[in-house]
């Protein structure tokens, strides 16, 4: 059996520690079940944008006449998109080639189960397994979506984000298309199809469309996804699926009237959230505390219950976004790989994770929204600003009054005036929130205590002196304590703190 300094489960954000272990010089050993890139490359973020940003250029030409642009006969060609689409995707062996060349690390293609807190075995893809015992071990194995259990789905076949970026990958757009779910893979999926001329239909369980957004911008987006054509279902349980003409047949149940009715189209695609990939991991082998839906319990450092594992990522629950399991692979990685005292480790702070959402046009937000800071006990003051009223957005075509205006809410603290709050509805949303972000970030914080009992003593240590840090806004390094998800945004700020530390 071989032992390792490392081991890392999953090659999504994960790959941040592990180049951290490996620049060490540690024995280091990469299990990976699917395809190296984790979600993000090979089923997630990357793949959507890039058919996000066709769509959003189709709309943007299209609405071209507010400014005076005018083009006939725009749309997508979808053989080109999905050249450029799977161009992408297949870079993802090139990573595990890139691994394959460092003699400290070892690349597992498998499924990785734990026999106990430092032995992992290994079911490798070609059928045959491994056994490997690490002194510490990194979980990272993401969500998978959560597949509800409907009457006649399994039979009429459906796609989810996984299959469709797989084997279920379509040679052209649909005719037409159910969406369970309205969340952010549901309306990023609704936008582009909709743009690429499939009529879409979304099957909405909650009453809002991204009900994780304020409710202003929720009411916003299910304005222009109807106003694009698109027939939006809010409310509604979804009772059975059944096959008919040809096409997929979605049965539902208004959760307030009790009305039934039906949609029909030629796919399904099954949005209604993620689930934590634990259940392979046999974690009861271990010290490894679940909560009640099934993520791992971390703390602030991102430990575990185990005293030798650690978990990042979306698998501990705590925002499912890319620059959140980033922000929490470079504190690992500085933490534990980097040569650093204790003195200078780093923590998690989950206050300002922002969201974005790329559908046409974008939301995005940081911080509370009005309820929650009035929840909170927050005396609330509230200002919004329309696109219309900035000289920008009037070059944009915006007009007042016009059903597009998108716009900026601010929550502020009205006794200290301090932004609770950001939330933007319009283009370039995901730009636009960024000096909001880097402001909640700024300033001085101190340490909050995540899941209290989860303490190694370096951890007991920092809680009680209590540990603090100041994010000077003048210095490169306030870039790693502050998240960045526009794509391109984070890649200068990437190129900014690496050049500048050095790596
Ligand atoms: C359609 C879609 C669009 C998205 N768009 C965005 C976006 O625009 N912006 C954003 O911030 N976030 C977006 N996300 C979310 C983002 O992709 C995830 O938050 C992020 O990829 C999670 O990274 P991770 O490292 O935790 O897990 P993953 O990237 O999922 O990596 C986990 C890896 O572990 C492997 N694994 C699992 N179990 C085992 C096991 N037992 N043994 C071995 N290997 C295992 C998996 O195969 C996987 O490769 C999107 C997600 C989806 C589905
Ligand atoms: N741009 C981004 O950052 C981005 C993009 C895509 C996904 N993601 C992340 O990936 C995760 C998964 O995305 P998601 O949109 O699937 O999850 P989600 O949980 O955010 O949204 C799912 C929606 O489906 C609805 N729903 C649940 N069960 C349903 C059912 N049976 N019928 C109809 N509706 C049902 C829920 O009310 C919910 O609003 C999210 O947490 C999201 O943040 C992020």
């Amino acid at each position: 059996m071989k032992k390792y300094d490392v081991i890392v489960i999953g090659t999504g954000a994960a790959n941040i520690v592990t180049d951290a272990a490996l620049a060490q010089g540690l024995q280091v050993a990469v299990i990976e079940r699917g395809r190296f890139g984790g979600t993000c490359l090979n089923r997630g973020c990357i793949p959507t944008k890039v058919m996000v940003t066709a769509a959003n250029r189709i709309r943007e030409i299209r609405e071209g006449s507010r400014i005076g642009v005018l083009a006939d006969n725009v749309r997508l060609d979808w053989d080109m998109l999905s050249k450029r689409l799977w161009e992408k995707i297949d870079e993802s062996p090139a990573i595990q080639g890139y691994y394959d060349q460092f003699p400290n690390v070892d690349t597992f293609n498998g499924t990785a189960s734990f026999v106990d807190n430092h032995t992992v075995a290994i079911a490798l893809n070609d059928g045959t397994s491994a056994t490997l015992t690490g002194d510490k071990v990194l979980i990272a194995t993401g969500g998978r979506t959560n597949i509800p259990a409907l009457p006649g789905l399994a039979e009429a076949g459906y796609v989810t984000s996984e299959s469709f970026f797989g084997p279920s990958y379509p040679k052209k757009p649909y005719q037409s298309l159910i969406i369970i779910g309205g969340g952010p893979i549901g309306c990023e999926f609704a936008h582009v199809f909709d743009a690429a001329g499939t009529k879409v239909t979304m099957v909405q369980h909650n009453v809002r469309l991204l009900p994780k957004e304020d409710p202003a911008v929720s009411a916003f987006i299910l304005k222009q996804f109807q106003r694009y054509g698109m027939d939006i279902r809010l409310n509604k349980d979804t009772v059975s699926v059944s096959q008919r003409d040809g096409l997929k047949v979605l049965s539902f149940r208004d959760r307030t009237t009790g009305e039934e009715g039906e949609v029909a189209a030629e796919e399904i695609l099954v949005a209604p959230g993620i689930r934590p990939m634990t259940e392979l991991l046999h974690l009861e082998n271990t010290d490894v505390r679940l909560d009640k839906r099934g993520y791992i319990e971390t703390n602030e450092f991102l430990e575990t219950t185990a005293e030798n594992i650690w978990a990042l990522g979306d698998v501990n629950g705590m925002a499912p976004f890319r620059h959140k399991a980033n922000y929490e692979a470079e504190i690992l990685a500085h933490n534990l790989f980097s040569g650093n005292a204790p003195e200078t480790w780093r923590w998690a702070d989950y206050d300002a994770v922002p969201a974005v959402t790329y559908t046409y046009p974008e939301a995005a937000h940081v911080g509370l929204t009005e309820d929650q800071a009035l929840k909170k006990g927050y005396d609330v003051e509230r200002a919004i600003n329309h696109y219309s009223s900035s000289a920008k957005g009037y070059a944009m075509g915006y007009e007042p009054g016009d059903e597009d205006d998108g716009f900026i809410k601010l929550v502020v603290d009205k006794k200290t005036k301090f932004i609770l709050g950001a939330h933007i509805i319009g283009p370039e949303a995901s730009i636009l929130i960024q000096p909001f972000i880097n402001n909640l970030m700024s300033g001085t914080h101190v340490i909050h205590p995540i899941h209290e009992d989860i303490a190694s003593p370096t951890a007991q240590a920092l809680r009680a002196k209590p540990l603090t840090r100041t994010l000077d806004p003048k210095s490169v390094y306030t870039f790693s304590e502050t998240m960045t998800p526009h794509p391109s945004l984070s890649e200068v700020v990437m190129w900014t703190r690496y050049y500048y530390e050095g790596k």
